[in-house]
């Protein structure tokens, strides 16, 4: 087609063109140029690339490095970017804050470039990182660095508006996603093809096995293309890790700069720690707060909830800087919020949980403080990564540890982490306690934030996998509790349960208890001894610190017994002290002594039973005062089975058994045979006594019985009845009195008809007293009436009546 007819049909289809507006074509220059930095692959050595320049790039990236002041690589740039550009599978691993990001981002740009991806070509690239921040932030760097091509990238993350995401899917060149939203969208979106993928990306691997996502992962990775390149980024080189990248990549090229290195940690940052008792923790913290108030500051905690409530004592406290928090159950819309809001502030202080400690890019933050002890090296390296980053960063952490979690250092230093001790002057540290305990009075809110701080912190105290730093016998429960403001300390449900369970066997071995009890201390008094003569007193001392702590119980089980009287009696006093401090002993040495009894056979079981003369399979019932309860439903009847009884002392003899059976049967034949007549009496009783019951209820409302003397004082309205009767139940035959009053004259006739009237009648029925209820009663005490009368008598009593009336 000549280039006219290409106008002229663009003119007539306008419409249809601006919607499917196909990309320039490329140039020939352009052409030229990709061939160019193709050929140019090949010849690239890492160790000579000095600038960004030196790689073979195109114009539109380093423009967009340039502007975004990217000049000099970093080790892993140099590295990876040069074999990502050969095409060859990266397994990648280097320092946290080292520029990962750009190390896969800038050879996205380049393989979609050179060959030429329009929007029409769909997904070209897959960046898969573990959080949304993260997404978010990778998402941020390829909009500022590849802002000059033409790809489309888009953001594929939980928490965002499905719809929306779904319409535009099949528009998108570069998807960046956390894996579960993208699954969603492989199992659900029609839209959705990567069919063409050219490149997969998966950063963090190992945070994203961490967070579960192991089987996700999995199925993404087999919905993709098996001809595409992958590369592979992940601090740590887990197994979990291995497993993946032996499922993602084909013969990746090994990338770790820094293996190495002389520490694992950016050399630009300074390391310390400081050992607090639980209790000054937070007047620690306070006081660091508010010695630093022109700096960036990220705080790090265990949990949400801890996070939630020393944002909000801070916020109530007001140190003089502003403060944030950013946790995983603030909605979306909020994280994202706050971290713009903090990477945009320069002083300010940020409490975060370790959703904050990975891949997050914070610029310029001066310190990085771990206010509770990291579950692991990993997680330590990485919260220390937050500060320091990038060619020129620098920045300072520090870490804060209680007495017993300090063997943790121990783990840093063989990680090649180099961290020193500092010592705070006490004088220095500023408590607000007086304050957070008026705080929490007034405010029940804060209370209740306090509680769940409280709580959450020692229960993930206790999930940690490394008991021997965090072991939840050594956390004083009520210090820590009283630190945080609270008077009482909350009561700990799964605590209970624990105590319950170890209670229990306690009670087996309180002789045990007591032993245990008595030789800790003389192993105590035996240390004290040592230690003046070994003279290293402030070790000792420390030690000697974590051993008083083991004893004491240091959780607060209020009213476990509800029984405060019990708790001075000394006796109990010690059992309960040493419920939790002793159990692994106590537990031990049942197992010793498990070990050394001999094993039990079957055979010795049987003698013991046979020796105590306990009879096997039988069920002794009590009352509850104790008495034994007889079921005569097994005692024997018959001679032959009380012979049999008495005679059987081992074994079973079938033939003799089945007689005695039929013997016995006989027996509980007729018991059951008793058992339906007297059943059978006891309905016909029951029957006897509710028609008599029924028969008393007649008396009550009908005529009496012949003893009754007729009482006209409560004679009805005879007009009122009559008319009532004759045409309230026509059918029933009527009465004396009724056939009286029909075959009576004219004048009564009259009369009659006069109180046959409807109206009358309607209006008679529509009394206050249901009909039913009423009538037969009344109707039962006329026929009485009439029936106890001479019919002169009751003719003479009528016309009276009427005489009545009528005056
Ligand atoms: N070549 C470079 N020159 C200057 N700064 C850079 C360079 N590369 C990266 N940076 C900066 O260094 C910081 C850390 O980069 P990045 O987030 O990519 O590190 P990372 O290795 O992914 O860290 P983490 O492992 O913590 O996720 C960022 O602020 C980034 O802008």
């Amino acid at each position: 087609m000549t280039k006219d007819g290409q106008i002229l049909k663009r003119n007539e289809n306008k419409k249809k063109h601006r919607l499917f507006k196909p990309k320039k074509k490329k140039s020939a220059e352009e052409d030229a140029a990709i061939q160019y930095l193709k050929a140019q692959y090949d010849k690239i050595v890492p160790d000579e690339i000095k600038t960004f320049k030196d790689f073979p790039l195109s114009q539109k990236t380093l423009k967009g490095l340039k502007e975004n002041n990217y000049i000099v690589p970093t080790d892993i740039q140099k590295q990876a970017i040069g074999y990502a550009l050969q095409g060859k599978d990266i397994l990648g691993a280097a320092k946290t804050g080292s520029g990962k990001t750009l190390a896969f981002l800038i050879p996205i740009l380049e393989i979609l470039f050179c060959k030429k991806w329009t929007r029409l070509d769909g997904v070209g690239a897959l960046v898969i990182s573990p959080t949304r921040e993260l997404a978010y932030q990778i998402y941020e760097t390829l909009r500022k660095v590849g802002h000059l091509h033409d790809f489309s990238a888009g953001l594929i993350i939980g928490g965002q508006n499905l719809k929306f995401e779904r319409k535009r899917m099949d528009q998108i060149n570069i998807l960046i996603s956390t894996p579960g939203r993208l699954l969603q969208h492989m199992d659900e979106n029609p839209l959705f093809d990567c069919s063409q993928l050219q490149i997969l990306i998966l950063d963090e691997a190992d945070r994203c096995l961490d967070l579960g996502f192991e089987t996700t992962m999995n199925a993404i990775i087999e919905n993709l293309p098996p001809n595409r390149q992958t590369l592979l980024f992940s601090a740590t080189q887990t197994k979990s890790v291995r497993d993946l990248a032996r499922l993602s990549l084909s013969f990746p090229t090994y990338v770790a700069p820094h293996e190495q290195a002389a520490t694992v940690t950016p050399e630009a940052l300074q390391q310390s720690y400081i050992v607090s008792d639980i209790e000054d923790k937070l007047g620690t913290l306070w006081s660091f707060i508010r010695n630093h108030l022109k700096q960036k500051v990220l705080v790090f905690m265990a949990t949400c909830k801890q996070v939630k409530y020393m944002y909000e004592l801070f916020c109530k406290l007001r140190p003089g800087v502003s403060l944030l928090a950013l946790y995983g159950t603030l909605h979306q819309e909020k994280r994202e919020r706050i971290y713009q809001e903090f990477c945009r502030k320069s002083n300010v202080i940020l409490f975060a949980t370790d959703l904050a400690s990975r891949g997050l890019d914070f610029p310029k933050v001066n310190w990085v403080i771990q206010y509770d002890c990291p579950e692991n090296v990993d997680t330590y390296i990485h919260r220390a990564g937050r500060t320091a980053r990038g060619v020129l960063g620098k920045g300072e952490g520090l870490l804060i540890l209680l007495p017993q979690e300090e063997s943790f250092i121990e783990d840093l230093k063989n990680n090649k982490i180099p961290i020193n001790k500092i010592s705070v002057d006490p004088s220095k540290i500023m408590s607000p306690q007086r304050k957070i305990e008026s705080l929490l009075s007034d405010n029940s809110d804060l209370k209740q934030s306090a509680q769940r701080a409280f709580v959450s912190y020692v229960k993930s105290v206790s999930l940690m996998k490394n008991k021997q730093i965090f072991n939840i016998q050594l956390l004083d429960t009520d210090a820590y509790a009283r630190s945080l403001g609270l008077i009482v300390p909350p009561r700990i449900k799964f605590m209970f349960k624990k105590m319950n369970l170890k209670n229990n066997t306690e009670k087996v071995t309180t002789e045990n208890v007591i032993q245990k009890l008595k030789s800790n201390d003389a192993e105590h008094e035996e240390s004290e001894s040592c230690e003046s003569e070994s003279g290293i007193a402030p070790v000792i001392q420390q030690m000697k610190k974590i051993k008083e702590k083991q004893k004491i119980p240091k959780f607060d089980f209020h009213n476990v017994n509800g029984d405060s009287d019990e708790e001075e009696d000394g006796f109990i006093k010690v059992k309960k002290k040493n419920v939790e401090v002793d159990m692994t002993a106590l537990e031990e040495e049942n197992t010793r002594t498990k070990k050394n009894a001999k094993p039990l056979t079957k055979a010795a079981v049987a003698k013991k039973i046979l020796k105590k003369k306990i009879k096997v399979n039988t069920t002794v019932k009590f009352t509850e005062d104790g008495e034994a309860i007889e079921d005569d439903k097994k005692d024997v009847k018959s001679e032959l089975a009380k012979q049999f009884v008495t005679e059987n002392v081992g074994g079973i003899d079938i033939e003799k058994a089945k007689e005695v059976l039929r013997e016995e049967d006989k027996f509980d034949k007729i018991r059951f045979r008793e058992k339906v007549k007297a059943k059978h009496k006891e309905q016909k009783r029951k029957l006897k006594n509710k028609k008599k019951d029924e028969e008393g209820e007649k008396d009550d409302f009908g005529s009496q019985s012949e003893s009754d003397s007729v009482d006209l004082s409560w004679l009805p309205d005879p007009d009122k009845i009559y008319g009532k009767k004759s045409v309230s139940d026509p059918k029933e035959p009527a009465s004396d009195s009724d056939n009286n009053q029909a075959n009576s004259g004219s004048d009564d006739s009259e009369i009659d008809e006069k109180y046959h009237r409807p109206t009358k009648r309607k209006l008679l029925e529509s009394k206050v007293i249901p009909q039913e209820s009423v009538t037969p009663r009344k109707v039962k005490k006329i026929e009485d009436v009439s029936a106890s009368l001479s019919v002169q008598e009751a003719e003479a009593l009528a016309m009276q009546l009427l005489k009545s009336k009528r005056k």
